[in-house]
């Protein structure tokens, strides 16, 4: 869709008849059963449906930690498709910044040591403290996981992400065991991150209520896009109650 000065949105993520398979020996588990999907530059989108419908699948393999079965997908303009493992790792360390529902801190680092651990290896990355601070963080720097909120904690993992300045942002459930207070304010830092690095942002979440704040909302069944909707109007974080 055309922006308002006429442009046309850059493409972030396309797939075709993206397939994912799991063969456990027994069963074959047809996780995506043909996905077409384009997610565009500086969007944040929403992915809902019910459990075991392909969501993880799906962001797992446009973050590169899996392998589609069959179809493609492109990054930007790049074909991923046959990517082998030390491309996949390369495309993770340089684009791809990854939040999970349980926030993989390492307990015996402070905060600043946790985001080190990804600035010490980035390209071009921000200091730990700055990505701290952008996630309302500065004044804990020194702490360490134990000492904090589960909020808290997921704010120093958003700030690990985005420390490499990543030009995706994949969250699996980030808010997932969190109550709805401390789940606003890693969504509003999420929202944050959105606006003022233009982070193109791909939420997934059982919490349908969380939708009002995506720019696209992609719902899944049964391994496939069932409906895409684009929001005209969206709400902060805060005005979203569940
Ligand atoms: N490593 C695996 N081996 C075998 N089957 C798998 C594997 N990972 C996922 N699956 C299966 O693939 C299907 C899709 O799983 P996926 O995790 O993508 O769904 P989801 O929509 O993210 O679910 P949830 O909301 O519960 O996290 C499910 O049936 C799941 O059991």
């Amino acid at each position: 869709m055309p922006d308002a000065a006429g442009t046309a949105p850059e493409v972030v993520f396309r797939a075709e008849g993206l397939t994912k398979i799991y063969d456990t020996g027994e069963v074959q588990v047809h996780a995506l059963a043909g996905v077409d999907l384009a997610l565009y530059a500086s969007e944040l989108s929403v992915l809902l449906g019910p459990s075991g419908s392909g969501k993880s699948t799906l962001l797992n393999i446009l973050g590169g930690l899996d392998h589609p079965t069959g179809g493609r997908f492109w990054f930007r303009d790049r074909d991923m498709t046959g990517a082998g493992d030390r491309a996949l790792t390369r495309y993770r360390r340089d684009h791809v910044g990854f939040v999970f529902q349980f926030y993989n801190l390492v307990p015996s680092l402070t905060a600043r040591e946790n985001v080190q651990l990804v600035t010490d290896v980035a390209r071009d990355p921000m200091r730990p403290a700055e990505a701290l601070e952008l996630v309302g963080l500065g004044h804990r720097m020194d702490h360490f996981p134990a000492q904090m909120s589960g909020g808290e904690q997921q704010r120093v993992a958003i700030a690990r992400a985005i420390a490499k300045r990543p030009e995706v942002l994949l969250c699996d459930e980030p808010t997932g065991a969190l109550d709805s207070r401390t789940g606003t304010q890693v969504l509003e830092t999420l929202r944050r991150v959105n606006e003022e690095f233009g982070t193109t942002t791909v939420v997934i979440t059982h919490n349908a209520a969380i939708r009002q704040m995506a720019h696209r909302v992609i719902r899944f069944a049964d391994g496939r896009i069932e409906r895409i909707e684009v929001n005209d109007h969206r709400l902060a974080p805060s005005e979203i109650h569940w």
